[in-house]
């Protein structure tokens, strides 16, 4: 873990159901290598993913069985780590290849920008070769011209202890955000490619392994499953999912489901299977069957057994404790050279960036989701109210032509909390790690302007056919947990009443108690494996419901409560003396430059002849991130060294 990482808490425990064949999983971990340094529960680093994974890794081979480490995708954006450094990612295309990973595909944040998707060419896709797998994703090689492939389409292999015969495939959903180096392809029509059909007709094949950085519960995971059913009426499938940010389990038949690894490396997904053939261990040699037949009978693996088939999962909490426990290891024996060297070159690489630097201190914890908005704790709320009012009210056209202006910001714009304490460099790109500027469209019809903002929020007939005409997905205004739609959020929204919140507090005490005695009890009761220590107490977190049910995370936690929030928030930008702005009949409508074409599809949808050609930069186009920056610096910003 990083110096500074706090250390992990001690948490009842669920244990890790090992199978015949394993799987660690990582996805979005948007440049969140170094780990978490506010959060205990997520404060290892990708150091010890690597220590971790290799424990794992031997533990597999010691028992004959086998392990695939996977991640799929948006491995860029969203953490000083990668996006603070000139160029972004210098620091973190080097540690990331450090882990064996066997399997990896593309997310939609790898090709938002040209030079980020020849960075996977150039240097990703030659660090894992063999393991980069792109079926539906080419690149124009900049050095041909050519179209090609960005990686093989298809992998197929026989896992190295029970002789597993795995044909693995890659795919991106079908994102259309690309900037034009990359052609994407839909994968409706990726499916009626030769290589894909011939691939779904392979006989010799034990498991197909669908990775996807795409959600699980998305069309097109559907169509694959269907597709892939269409041919191989009983073959084991397991797909593993990513995008939406979310701890997700789908079952889609009783040989087919699907894993999703939540995202910022908070969660290690772990998923096995029991009862697959072994295709492959048909061609090995006598001497192979000897090892084999010598693992089954020493150690009496129970996951050898070849009763029916059975799929399981975990969500490993990204801490020491959690790791420790599942590797069989201790604070002494856990780090290997590996890890500890790529922790260390994390650690060197965050004190060349300054992100440790503090901006300000922050008063309260502001929330994303897990406050109501609008409220005092709302992410969202101090953004619309305090932030953006501050710094893209002192535009010039606000000031000196004495202008109003309506600024709208999507939510999914910010990506993460913040918490009371230190606000650093880091802070500022974890919140919003986009470059993308605001900008401005002038003199728009007051009456109109005004109806933009429900139109973003409500707009059921602009949002649907108009929008998805133009391929604006209304889905990405909100932050990607929300998309998923899987989100449980709270069914009313609560207004906050401070004393209330202080009450609240004290039970939640009694309450963790309360239920870490049932649950021992429960389990008891149902004659379960206890829980490595359930007398611990709870810490909120992740409570994860999924198809399997409420078992799949691995540290049993207090419930968090999620709110819903709007897909765009608004702030009016008022001149410093509004009396000619007050009752002017036009404003200017100022936006972040992702959400240009449904601002624009909005104004025309209300009769408004606008064109995103007619926008100019606001606030000499600055990003969201330098705002933030910005605004904290000078209104929590604190003298010298003292304490927050
Ligand atoms: N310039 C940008 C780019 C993206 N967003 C938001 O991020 C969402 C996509 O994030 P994933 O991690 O799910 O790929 C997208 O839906 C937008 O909400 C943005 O605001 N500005």
């Amino acid at each position: 873990a990083q110096p500074s990482a706090p250390s992990p808490i001690a948490a009842p425990l669920r244990e890790l159901p090992w199978g015949q064949l394993n799987f660690l999983h990582t996805t979005d971990t948007h440049g969140w290598h170094g780990g978490h340094l506010q959060e205990a529960s997520y404060s290892a680093d990708w150091g010890d993913y690597i220590s971790f994974a290799s424990h794992m890794r031997a533990k597999a081979d010691a028992d004959g069985v086998d392990l695939l480490v996977v991640d799929t995708g948006d491995r860029v954006e969203g953490n000083g780590l990668y996006d603070a450094s000139d160029p972004k990612g210098k620091y973190t295309f080097d540690v990331l290849p450090e882990q064996h990973i066997d399997l990896m595909c593309t997310g939609n944040h790898e090709l938002y920008k040209a030079n980020s998707s020849f960075n996977e060419l150039n240097v990703t896709v030659p660090a894992f070769n063999g393991s980069y797998i792109a079926s539906n994703l080419d690149i124009y090689n900049p050095d041909t011209g050519v179209m090609e492939p960005l990686a093989q389409r298809y992998k197929k292999f026989t896992t190295p202890n029970q002789g597993i015969r795995v044909l693995a495939m890659g795919f991106l959903y079908d994102f259309t955000g690309n900037a034009n180096n990359t052609v994407v392809q839909k994968v409706k029509d990726a499916i009626k490619e030769d290589w894909f059909q011939t691939a779904i007709r392979d006989r010799d094949v034990d498991l197909f392994v669908i990775i996807g950085h795409v959600g699980l519960r998305t069309q097109e995971f559907q169509l694959l499953y269907k597709t892939i059913r269409s041919q191989q009426w009983d073959t084991p499938i397991h797909f593993f999912g990513g995008h939406t940010h979310i701890r997700d389990y789908r079952i889609w038949d009783n040989k087919a489901v699907g894993l999703e690894s939540g995202r910022y490396m908070e969660t290690i997904g772990f998923a096995s299977v029991d009862g697959l053939n072994r295709g492959g261990k048909k061609m090995s040699s006598s001497h192979d069957d000897d090892v084999d037949h010598h693992h089954r009978e020493l150690r009496n693996v129970a996951t050898l057994r070849r009763a029916g088939l059975s799929f399981n999962r975990r969500y490993i909490d990204n801490n020491l404790f959690s790791l420790y426990h599942h590797s069989g290891t201790d604070a002494h024996s856990f780090p290997t050279d590996v890890g500890r060297n790529v922790s260390a070159r994390i650690a060197s690489a965050r004190a060349a960036l300054h992100l440790d630097a503090r901006r300000g201190c922050a008063p309260h914890n502001f929330w994303l989701n897990r406050a109501p908005y609008p409220s005092r704790d709302s992410l969202l709320s101090w953004l619309a109210e305090a932030v953006l009012p501050a710094q893209l009210g002192a535009d010039g056209r606000v000031t000196a032509a004495n202008r109003t202006a309506l600024a709208i910001t999507n939510s999914g714009a910010l990506r993460f909390d913040v918490f009371k304490g230190a606000f650093t460099r880091d802070s500022a790109f974890a919140i919003s790690p986009f470059t993308s500027g605001f900008r401005a469209l002038p003199d728009v019809p007051r009456d109109k302007a005004e109806r933009v903002l429900p139109l973003l929020n409500h707009g059921g007939p602009l949002l649907d056919r108009p929008a998805r005409a133009l391929g604006l997905d209304p889905r990405l205004l909100a932050p990607p947990e929300q998309g998923s739609g899987r989100l449980e959020v709270a069914a009313e929204v609560v207004a906050e009443v401070d004393e209330e919140e202080e009450e609240e507090q004290q039970q939640q005490q009694s309450r963790v108690e309360g239920r870490a005695a049932a649950a021992r009890g429960g389990r008891a009761e149902r004659g379960q494996e206890p829980l490595a220590d359930a007398r611990l107490k709870l810490t909120p977190g992740y409570t994860t419901k999924d198809d399997a049910g409420d078992d799949g995370d691995d540290t049993l936690h207090e419930k968090i409560t999620f709110y819903s929030v709007p897909n765009c928030v608004q702030s009016v930008l008022r001149p410093a003396s509004p009396a000619a702005a007050g009752d002017a009949d036009v404003v200017d409508v100022v936006y972040n430059e992702f959400i240009e074409g449904y601002v624009v599809l909005a104004l025309k949808y209300l009769g408004v002849q606008v064109e995103a050609a007619d926008a100019v930069p606001w606030a000499d186009g600055k990003s969201l991130t330098a705002v933030i920056a910005e605004w904290v610096g000078e209104n929590w910003g604190v003298e010298g060294e003292e304490e927050c």
